[in-house]
């Protein structure tokens, strides 16, 4: 089934508005996890798309709500039945983001957002030309080391992993619709909103 974009005829009598994807992107550690679930407070309404992967899950994380955790075998089953709308491989675990939920949602006219790296992204610009897309950008990477280690979870092997893959992924900030510094936390907030809804 090939994903709709906003300008085709997704919009029908019972369905007057085309739903819209939205890609949110940056380094791990920049906060869009934070970001994200001010947004999702404030905005109910829209459908935060939840990923499938094969890492462990950190303390408090909750399958289902974070994550779906599964193997990797599982997961490459998945691949091959084609279940995912785009996937990709960071810092030694997979992550996928399941096909059917988005498909529906957007076609049901909702506002999907997917909060994924920067290879997913890139395939979700292929195969979603019109998803409008944002990049989270830290105010330093002296900053950026600092929130991955006093978010305390990694280890030291993987805090070198996310920091090796951040500035590869900083680089390729510009080809994002919209770069937000995530500094203030509020002040980003608000310019996440304004990059969305005006
Ligand atoms: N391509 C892709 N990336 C994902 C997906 N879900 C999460 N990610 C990204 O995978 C990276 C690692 O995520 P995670 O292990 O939760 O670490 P964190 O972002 O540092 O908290 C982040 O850049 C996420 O945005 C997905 O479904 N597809
Ligand atoms: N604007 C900010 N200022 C200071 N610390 C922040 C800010 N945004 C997020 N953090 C902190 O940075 C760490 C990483 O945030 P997180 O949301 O897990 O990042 P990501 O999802 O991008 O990996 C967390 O400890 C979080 O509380």
């Amino acid at each position: 089934m090939q994903i709709l974009s906003r300008e085709s005829d997704a919009t029908t009598k019972d369905n007057p508005s085309p739903g819209r994807l939205i890609i949110f992107t940056g380094p791990s550690g920049v906060g869009k996890g934070t970001l994200m679930r001010s947004l999702l407070q404030r905005h109910p309404e829209l459908y935060y798309s939840i990923s499938v992967t094969t890492r462990h899950p950190r303390p408090g994380e909750v399958d289902g709500k974070d994550y779906y955790f599964i193997t990797r075998s599982k997961f490459e089953q998945l691949v091959a039945s084609g279940e995912f709308l785009e996937w990709a491989e960071f810092a030694g675990n997979c992550y996928g983001t399941p096909r059917e939920p988005v498909e529906r949602q957007i076609r049901q006219g909702k506002f999907v957002v997917l909060e994924i790296e920067l290879k997913g992204a890139r395939q979700i610009r292929q195969t979603f030309p019109t998803a409008e897309s944002i990049f989270i950008l830290p105010p330093s990477f002296e900053e950026l080391e600092k929130r991955i280690r006093t978010r305390g979870n990694d280890s030291e092997e993987a805090i070198a992993r996310r920091l090796n893959r951040a500035k590869a992924e900083i680089d390729a900030a510009d080809e994002f619709d919209t770069q937000i510094i995530n500094d203030d936390l509020e002040t980003a907030l608000h310019a996440l909103e304004a990059a969305l809804f005006s």
